[in-house]
Order: C-alpha cells, then sequence, then structure tokens
C-alpha cells in the first residue's frame, strides 16, 4: 500500500463528491491494493495482548512479536500462552502439531525495535492517555511508511490518538477485540477523523481472517459497546455502596433475572476495575454529563491496588 493512499476519509470524500462525474473515485479504490499482512506486532502483552497475538497466530497463521516494557508480564503472558494452547489440544480443538506451530509464530521482546519489519501493529496497553500518545508517536516515526496502526482502547478518541502519530495519522484506527480475545466474536472498528478508507478495509480484513465479526462505530466517548455496559458495571457498584443489595444479590439478580452471562461486579472484577474506571472517566469528563460519574466505591478500590482478577483481589477474592 503506498504511503499517498492514506487519504483521510474528508480529503476522500470531498475527492469523491468533486470527481465523481469523471468516474475518478472508482479508479481510486481499484489502484489501491490492500496490502497483506505478513507480521504483526502487538505492544502490550496482558490479558487483551496476548489473547489478540494467540489468535492471530492460531487463526490468522501470522507471526507475531508481542512488545512489552515489562519482563514479568512477558514471562506470565508466556506461560498463559502454553496454558492456553495446552487446553486447546487436551479438548482436541487443536492437535499438538498445530500447538507447536502456534508457539513458533509468537515471540516476545521487550525491545520496541520489533515494530520496524511489522505491517499491522495493535497497541493493547493501559487506558491511560499519555502512555498510549508516546507510543503513537514512536510508531509514527518506527513503524513501516505501509503500516496500520491501531489501538485497542476502550474509550480514549481515536483522533486524538491519531493526532499524536505525525505524519501517519491517516493509517491510525482502533480495532477494539473484546475479552476474552479467543472467545468473544465482536470487534469495533472505529475510525478517527483522519482514518483513510484504506485503513478501514485493512483493519476489516485483517479482524475478518481472525474469525471475528466487525460493527463499525463513530469516535464518540465510550464509541458503542462500553458507551452501553460500563454504565451499567458502574451503577451496579453504587448499588452496591448505597447498600441496595450485596454483591452476590446484585450478581444474581443480573445472572438469573436477566439473561446477562455473568454478574456486572464479576464483570469488572474480570475486565479490571482500573480499565472500568478509566472508561468512566472518559464518558464523565468527555460529555461533561453527570450521568456518567463515577462511583466512588470503585475509584477507591483502584486506588487499593483492587483491581479485580487481574491482581488477585476485587469484589472477589482469586
Ligand atoms: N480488559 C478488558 O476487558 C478490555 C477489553 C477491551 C479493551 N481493553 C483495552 O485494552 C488495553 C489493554 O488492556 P488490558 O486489560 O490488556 O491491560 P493489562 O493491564 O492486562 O495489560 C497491559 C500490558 O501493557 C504493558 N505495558 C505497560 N506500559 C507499556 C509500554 N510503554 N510499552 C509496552 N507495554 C507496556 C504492561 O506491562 C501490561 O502487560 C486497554 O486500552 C484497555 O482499555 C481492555
Amino acid at each position: 500500500m503506498h504511503k499517498s493512499s492514506f487519504l483521510p476519509v474528508a480529503t476522500r470524500l470531498s475527492r469523491q463528491i468533486t470527481t465523481s462525474s469523471l468516474r475518478l473515485s472508482r479508479s481510486f479504490s481499484s489502484t489501491n491494493s490492500i496490502q497483506d499482512v505478513n507480521k504483526l506486532a502487538v505492544i502490550g502483552g496482558g490479558q487483551m495482548g496476548l489473547g489478540i497475538a494467540y489468535v492471530a497466530a492460531s487463526v490468522s497463521n501470522l507471526s507475531v512479536s508481542i512488545i512489552d516494557s515489562s519482563p514479568e508480564s512477558l514471562s506470565k503472558g508466556s506461560k498463559f500462552l502454553d496454558q492456553l494452547l495446552n487446553k486447546d489440544v487436551k479438548k482436541g480443538r487443536i492437535t499438538a502439531e498445530k500447538a507447536s506451530e502456534v508457539q513458533k509464530l509468537i515471540q516476545s521482546t521487550t525491545s520496541f525495535d520489533a515494530v520496524t519489519d511489522s505491517d499491522f501493529i495493535i497497541e493493547a496497553v493501559p487506558e491511560i492517555p499519555s502512555l498510549k500518545f508516546d507510543i503513537f508517536g514512536r510508531l509514527a516515526k518506527e513503524a513501516p511508511a505501509h503500516a496500520i496502526l491501531s489501538t485497542n482502547t476502550s474509550s480514549i478518541s481515536i483522533t486524538k490518538i491519531a493526532a499524536s502519530a505525525k505524519g501517519a495519522e491517516s493509517r491510525v484506527i482502533s480495532t477494539h477485540f473484546m475479552n476474552p480475545v479467543p472467545v468473544q466474536k465482536g470487534v469495533e472498528i472505529i475510525t478517527g477523523l483522519q482514518t483513510a478508507p484504506e485503513t478501514v478495509d485493512a483493519a476489516m480484513k485483517l479482524v475478518k481472517s481472525m474469525g471475528k465479526i466487525p460493527s463499525i462505530s463513530a469516535d464518540s466517548p465510550g464509541f458503542l459497546a462500553n458507551r452501553i455496559l460500563i454504565p451499567y458495571i458502574n451503577e451496579a457498584v453504587i448499588c452496591l455502596e448505597t447498600g441496595i443489595g450485596t454483591k452476590e444479590d446484585i450478581d444474581s439478580i443480573m445472572k438469573n433475572g436477566c439473561a446477562m452471562p455473568m454478574g456486572p461486579l464479576a464483570l469488572a472484577d474480570f475486565i479490571g476495575l482500573d480499565t472500568c474506571l478509566a472508561i468512566m472517566n472518559v464518558l464523565y469528563n468527555d460529555t461533561a454529563d453527570s450521568k456518567y460519574r463515577p462511583s466512588v466505591l470503585l475509584q477507591k478500590m483502584v486506588d487499593a491496588g483492587w483491581l479485580g482478577k487481574k491482581s488477585g483481589k476485587g469484589f472477589y477474592d482469586y
């Protein structure tokens, strides 16, 4: 894919309107093919990054580099991947031969250099805006000029993230995978104001090759999934802190009475309380609407380091 093919959506639209009589829009799409992705880099090897790497290697047969700044996270992650593969072999979902092929496809490193030969990069570091902006600033300089730069953010504006990737804004997009990645089929594709149509095509192609079902959302606080899901979780925490019900009763009524696969507090533990809080803060600050006020208890639990399943303690003990 040529760098020049990355025109922002707005530019592309105006081009299509002004030249429609000359049918140039047709030649635009026919001369710009989507480059095949041979190598994927995932930045951040936590629960989401690992899941993305696992599915990309096992379903799309892609070579994947997991880049994580923490050697502890990388070693925890490689044990987790081994467990996932062993479980899949035991359950007869894959052969032992396939498991060893997948293992060979996934490399882990603390070095950012692994982005330099990647065609598609998915960032999955914690939900901290400054951290993501720094990473996209580096990606704009260090990733190949054709590479798609994607974020797995749950709530941070894609337009803002793209603005931090100076010179590569049109190649920035979000492929928002859901947790757990190997199980959840839906992926939100979110465009920033600057995202080029070719970037959307490339993201759709990759996500579909991973066996996922993409939905397109606008760059609006919380996008679609978290605009709906996280206020629901936050309301459950408020029900707990105001004594309307115990954690068991809150989870039980939503599970057994409202057909939810798991209760909202157990789900919050599973997502990570820091992630839930970060999303509520984005909804609250970016809309200036008090209906999105984060629960005080949620903030306190994050302050205590009780982040849910990943830290061993949240609403429940693990
Ligand atoms: N947890 C969920 O349910 C969920 C669902 C959808 C999207 N997300 C989003 O996915 C992203 C990752 O979430 P997660 O739950 O996997 O977080 P996590 O805390 O499990 O993992 C984050 C990883 O990033 C690493 N990291 C931190 N700084 C880094 C840096 N500068 N360079 C490289 N690695 C770095 C950490 O060591 C850690 O391993 C967040 O943006 C989150 O909002 C999370």
